[in-house]
């Protein structure tokens, strides 16, 4: 099975802070990969350096069998990289089908009225269509962020903390509905996620940052419960054995 992703050696420092160091990962089709971390791990250097917004010290980013490293974050998003954002990027003065149709538009979509009826049924948004995105529930601008991220027909799908300001009980359905509209697409996931409840129920591995590095990488019964994982992500107070 050909990687959609392979990252090579990533090194990447701002100043004395080395937000990457030597960070080597594989992603492979169909996959759902959650990335966690504390505060400042790394990990939205790493989503930063395979969109294009910033460039890697040394080492190499392959989508598909292209190296990336050194493109435009426009032509990266045309090669199929989308992403949202923590804070949805959306216009906010704009209806919710305005918004989708200047999306598809953008990604010059053969028939963008059609496509953007599609993603109005597709992730639930059809009630809201008329309304405004700035008037929107949180929740609800969170899956707009992410239907126009999808319209530009991506392999690859990078979201980061999907459903940070959202509140507990709307997480999980936000999720459903984004991770069931993703499995349709067909794209790979890759999701920055403070909340181990979403991890645990939507991940199928999980990699865990620590200090611009990878401390852990695997299915999420397994790095949930590593020792320096519970200790340095998630913030359990774990006694240190005895010498
Ligand atoms: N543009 C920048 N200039 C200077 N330092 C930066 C820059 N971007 C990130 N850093 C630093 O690099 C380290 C890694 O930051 P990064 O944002 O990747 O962490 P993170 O794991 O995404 O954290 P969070 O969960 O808070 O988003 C931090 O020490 C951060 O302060």
């Amino acid at each position: 099975m050909r990687a959609v992703l392979t990252a090579q050696g990533l090194q990447k420092s701002f100043g004395a802070v080395r937000a990457a160091t030597d960070i080597s990962l594989t992603f492979d089709p169909d996959t759902v990969v959650s990335l966690i971390g504390a505060n400042g791990a790394g990990k939205t250097t790493f989503l930063n350096m395979v969109t294009g917004y910033l460039r890697p010290d040394s080492g190499q980013i392959l989508f598909g069998e292209r190296d990336i490293v050194g493109l435009s974050p426009r032509q990266i998003t045309k090669l199929g990289i989308s992403r949202s954002f923590q804070i949805p990027q959306l216009f906010n003065s704009l209806s919710v089908r305005e918004n989708l149709l200047l999306a598809e538009s953008i990604a010059a979509t053969d028939n963008p009225q059609a496509a953007t009826d599609e993603a109005l049924t597709r992730f639930e948004l059809a009630p809201y269509a008329a309304q405004k995105a700035g008037l929107l529930p949180e929740g609800i601008r969170k899956l707009l962020d992410v239907s126009m991220a999808l319209s530009s027909r991506s392999k690859l799908l990078l979201l980061d903390e999907p459903t940070s300001g959202v509140s507990a009980d709307e997480k999980f359905a936000i999720m459903d509905v984004v991770m069931g509209a993703a499995r349709i697409a067909g794209v790979t996931v890759i999701f920055v996620e403070h909340d181990m409840d979403i991890v645990a129920r939507f991940a199928g591995r999980v990699v865990a940052f620590y200090d611009g590095g990878i401390i852990a990488d695997g299915s999420p019964d397994t790095v949930l419960r590593a020792e320096n994982v519970r200790r340095y992500v998630i913030g359990e107070e774990i006694p240190h054995a005895a010498a």
